[in-house]
């Protein structure tokens, strides 16, 4: 599995200690949301602060654009430094557009699944992306609570990964605890977003232990 812990929940005036310490503590990503207001009913980083915290770790920056039309921020992200760009697939009519100018900027590409969007509304642009990121809360803020049916969900995605033989990641973001990465872990998801889970903790490493442990014992 990957860790790919959520900034969001991190101490903003101290970002670059909070993401040195999930990087000691063994976290695969950076997970960084960005939200523009409109999208969802919250606002936080833009590609200033990409730029200011690529330098402070080795870590892939795994940008989650929550932004209406991101057609018009992908070039600005990429420059910032992301490694991964993915858009949710309800905030352009140009899916497949928005893919082809990520990959043109030599970034991975990523697509966001809404909770209320199913997994048929995207087949057509599945062989074309790097991965999949099916929300397991509402987008806008952290500390939400797991939607249950969500699991399903990934494994549909996962049973359509495997009929058409593809290599996409598979990853879940919201509300992940040792007990729901169980459950995605078991659904077909590779990659586990965490940010009240991780951060909201005396020792982030010690949570992350607790998500790797929950799937290896099954
Ligand atoms: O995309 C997000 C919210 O829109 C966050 O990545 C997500 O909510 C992480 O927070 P938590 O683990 O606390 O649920
Ligand atoms: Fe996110």
């Amino acid at each position: 599995m990957k860790i790919a812990p959520s900034i969001l929940s991190a101490d903003f005036a101290h970002l670059a200690r909070d993401i040195q310490t999930v990087e000691k503590g063994g976290a695969d990503y950076i997970h960084v949301d960005v939200m523009d207001g409109h999208f969802v009913p919250n606002i936080t980083f833009g590609p200033n602060v990409v730029s200011a915290i690529r330098p402070i770790t080795k870590l892939p920056l795994d940008c989650h654009l929550m932004i209406e039309n991101p057609e018009r921020y992908i070039a600005d992200f990429a420059k910032a430094g992301a490694d991964i760009l993915s858009v949710q697939v309800e905030s352009t009519p140009h899916i497949h557009r928005a893919i082809q100018m990520i990959k043109q900027q030599g970034v991975k590409a990523g697509i966001v699944l809404n909770p209320g969007t199913s997994v048929e509304t995207v087949r057509p642009v599945l062989a074309d992306v790097d991965l999949v990121l099916v929300m397991t809360v509402n987008p806008g803020f952290g500390g939400q609570g797991f939607i249950p049916t969500m699991v399903e969900k990934i494994k549909t995605l996962a049973s359509i990964k495997k009929e058409m033989n593809l290599s996409f990641e598979i990853e879940v973001d919201g509300g992940i605890v040792p007990e729901t990465a169980k459950e995605c872990w078991e659904a077909g998801a590779t990659v586990f977003v965490a940010g009240s889970y991780v951060y909201r903790a005396d020792e982030p490493a010690k949570q992350m232990e607790a998500l790797r442990e929950a799937v290896a014992y099954d």
